[in-house]
């Protein structure tokens, strides 16, 4: 008898709560083969690319470097979509085409279905000002200026009077932890609050798209922890577009929805970090993701065991009983009409209430450890292995969704270890 089946429930519709559904959306960003040269000579350096010529071979050749090679990918609306890679791989060179911060060479950015690349002096401020923010790695605060009016700065220069703009700026202040911080300067503040600044400052004009350029490569590891955590707060607050630039693996798999791999300006691998980890296209990603702890990456919704049919807490020892021997199992999970998670009940329990008349409410173990689904696995894997029950997986309205016992952990940890070297 496995210890994960002794869990039985009645068939709950469970929601695939990955991007699926975004997937029919149309997407905010659509980069359609953008090649970008840096250098002069970049008719003849496409040439010498099209006739098969590597990017060092044509930088020796006409001095000009082939930065971003033919890139295509789309990011839906909402998501946080990662550029990662080595130095030199092109991320930053990309970023800064999608705001125009570079000129491309070749291609298109749509955003909105607008192509950027095509677009006047004017109407480019205008969409850089309505729909794009940019957060750099050097925090780009002015040092003579109050925290407030760095915040404020972008909508003094559009001319918003003093009154609002400061009024807006103490909102997104208080929106990134900095309420009261206001009136210091810069260099009162930590790196982790310069960068809160920084952040604070694309978000004054609210726009749709942030794009954010190895944004916490500067901080301490402590901090930059806690700025990821922050990010993935305000991502799930004001649900953003976020385009965010990392050379850190663990980073990217933290914080992306999906992750771009780029390698000498080309993208080599466009998924979700799970994709990226279990399904390396190419021996490149495969090296690139070997020294993942999985642990970190895995959650608890992809090692939960999918209930199957329910014990009703209106249901009585004897329906308990019933269903625990008629599925050969030592015990099951109740929930409420609403499917609230109320406890679990073991077999014994069952028969013992059954023999002295008790009711269910009476032999409820309602201690039941509870995590939820996007839980990382090397989070809750002491309290899954300390817990002598399968623990509850329940989402934030208190729906059940599966349980988790200490088997399947291994279970699920073989599995993506054999995934993963089945492409080696
Ligand atoms: N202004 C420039 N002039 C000439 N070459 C450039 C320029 N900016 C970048 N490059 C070159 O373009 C290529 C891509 O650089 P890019 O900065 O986009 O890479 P990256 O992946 O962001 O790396 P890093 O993390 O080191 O910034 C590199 O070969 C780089 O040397």
């Amino acid at each position: 008898m496995k210890l994960e089946e002794s869990a039985i429930f009645e068939k709950i519709p469970i929601e695939d709560t990955t991007i699926e559904n975004t997937t029919s959306l149309q997407p905010i960003i659509s980069v359609r083969n953008l090649t970008k040269v840096f250098g002069q000579n970049w008719e003849r350096a496409l040439e010498l690319h099209s006739s098969g010529r590597t990017k060092d071979e044509i930088y020796e050749e006409t001095g000009s470097t082939l930065a971003l090679d033919d890139v295509s990918f789309d990011v839906i609306p909402g998501e946080t979509f990662v550029l990662m890679g080595l130095s030199g791989s092109g991320k930053s060179t990309l970023l800064r085409c999608i705001n125009r911060l570079i000129e491309p060479t070749e291609g298109e950015i749509l955003l909105d279905g607008e192509d950027i690349v095509g677009m006047g002096q004017e109407e480019l401020r205008e969409t850089r000002r309505s729909k794009l923010g940019m957060i750099f790695q050097s925090f780009a605060l002015l040092p003579h200026k109050t925290v407030l009016d760095n915040v404020a700065f972008g909508l003094e220069i559009q001319g918003v009077p003093a009154e609002e703009r400061h009024t807006k700026a103490e909102e997104v202040l208080q929106m990134v932890g900095l309420g009261g911080y206001g009136g210091s300067m810069p260099d009162e503040l930590s790196g982790g609050m310069k960068q809160r600044v920084g952040l604070a400052r694309a978000l004054t004009s609210d726009p749709d798209i942030l794009l954010m350029d190895e944004a916490f490569s500067a901080l301490d590891p402590l901090i930059r922890r806690d700025m990821q955590d922050e990010l993935l707060d305000l991502q799930q607050r004001l649900g953003k577009t976020i385009i965010f630039v990392t050379h850190d693996l663990d980073e990217a798999l933290k914080l992306g929805d999906r992750i771009a791999l780029m390698k000498d300006g080309a993208i080599v691998q466009v998924g979700t970090p799970e994709e990226i980890l279990t399904n390396p296209e190419n021996a490149y990603v495969e090296k690139f993701v070997a020294d993942v702890d999985l642990t970190r990456v895995l959650t608890a919704s992809e090692v939960m065991r999918r209930p199957e049919p329910v014990a009703q807490c209106t249901a009585g020892p004897r329906v308990a009983l019933h269903l625990m021997e008629e599925h050969d199992i030592p015990g099951i999970f109740v929930i409420t009409r609403q499917r609230m998670l109320r406890g679990r009940v073991t077999l014994d329990a069952a028969a013992e209430a059954v023999k002295k008349g008790k009711q269910l409410a009476d032999i409820l173990i309602t201690d039941v450890p509870i995590v939820a689904p996007d839980a990382s696995l090397s989070d809750i894997i002491s309290l899954i292995v300390e817990s002598p029950y399968p623990v509850a997986v329940v989402d934030d309205t208190g729906r059940l969704r599966g349980v988790i016992s200490r088997g399947a952990i291994l279970a699920a940890l073989a599995r993506k270890g054999e995934d993963v070297n089945a492409t080696a």
